[in-house]
């Protein structure tokens, strides 16, 4: 690009940048769903060096529009056409059902975008609707609560990180967790461990792969996280791992509902059980927005896009 580049009708993709509690994404206003969003692409906007770097993608488009385009084989149950659906991507390419603090950020960039106003929004996932609601707003921060639906508790199994073994809890939160309380484990030792490497899990329990929580034992309405996910590897925050931790810290206490904070490396996060709901409340920030010009996306996929913000 010259400084007097002149945008024309190849001149990129329309970007935001944004996280929450540090696990950040990559938000593509696509409400058309034009774009060919492939595994290559995923990757090349997500790479840390060549691309703008992100744990994953926020496609937003409707939902309507990803079903006529092929990107959904159906409305999953409760989203309707009209709904903005969060299409989320991994930084692998891999697709997954949902992400807690995609959807807080998801919602934040509505609003910031003028696709939505403050309030409740409904937003579309993979794994039904999630509505979200800005509790505060100002410009490129935000706090948002979502309706996390009803964590499901599929048994017992393990994972081996650096050698060692840790016995969790699976849990169904849309996307798969094993969320593992690990008896007098402290914050410093948590700090320590290899959550970095890549988990051995049961692949029988988890044939679509899984996310990995490491975390404290409740005290005092508190756990501390670490997460290592599934097509992303260790983040800094989880907001489905935050709701599974939440899940099994309470059952671990002799509890099925409460008030649970969640400490990640990347700041803090309030999850609420009730008897068959959950929701997350925690920060949004929106630190950038542009024009993608990846050499590999035009090389492969030829790009034309140029959707507004
Ligand atoms: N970071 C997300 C979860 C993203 C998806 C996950 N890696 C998976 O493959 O299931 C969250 O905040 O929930």
């Amino acid at each position: 690009m010259t400084p007097d580049h002149t945008p024309t009708a190849t001149d990129g993709i329309a970007f935001l940048k944004g996280h929450g509690t540090l696990n950040d994404f990559v938000i593509l206003p696509d409400d058309h769903a034009e774009l060919d969003l492939d595994e290559t692409l995923v990757r090349a906007l997500c790479d840390r060096r060549g691309g703008i770097g992100a744990d994953g993608i926020l496609r937003i488009a409707t939902a309507g529009a990803l079903v006529d385009r092929g990107v959904l084989p159906a409305l999953p149950n409760g989203v309707d056409r009209a709904d903005w659906f969060m299409d989320y991507r991994n930084a692998d390419g891999s697709i997954a059902e949902m992400c807690g603090n995609g959807v807080r950020v998801f919602a934040h960039a509505l609003v910031a975008t003028h696709r939505a106003d403050t309030g409740t929004i409904a937003i579309g996932t993979r794994s039904g609707p999630r509505p979200a609601t800005i509790v505060s707003h100002s410009g490129d921060d935000a706090v948002v609560r979502v309706d996390m639906g009803e964590p499901r508790l599929l048994g017992l199994s393990s994972a081996e990180l650096g050698g060692r073994t840790f016995a969790g809890v699976a849990v169904d939160m849309g996307n798969p967790h094993l969320a593992c309380i690990v008896p007098g484990l402290d914050a410093a030792t948590l700090a320590a461990l290899p959550v970095g490497d890549a988990p051995t899990f049961d692949r029988d329990f988890f044939p679509h792969g899984v996310n990995v929580e490491i975390a404290t034992p409740l005290s005092e309405g508190r756990v501390t996280m670490r997460v290592h996910e599934r097509g992303a590897g260790e983040t800094m925050s989880c907001g489905t791992g935050i709701v599974a931790t939440a899940v099994a810290a309470l059952a671990d206490a002799g509890r099925g509902t409460g008030d649970v904070v969640v400490a990640v490396p990347g700041g803090e996060v309030k999850v609420h059980l009730t008897d068959g709901g959950s929701t997350l409340i925690g920060p949004s920030a929106l630190v950038a927005s542009g024009r993608y010009h990846g050499g590999a996306y035009h090389t492969a996929v030829h790009a034309t896009h140029t959707a507004p913000m």
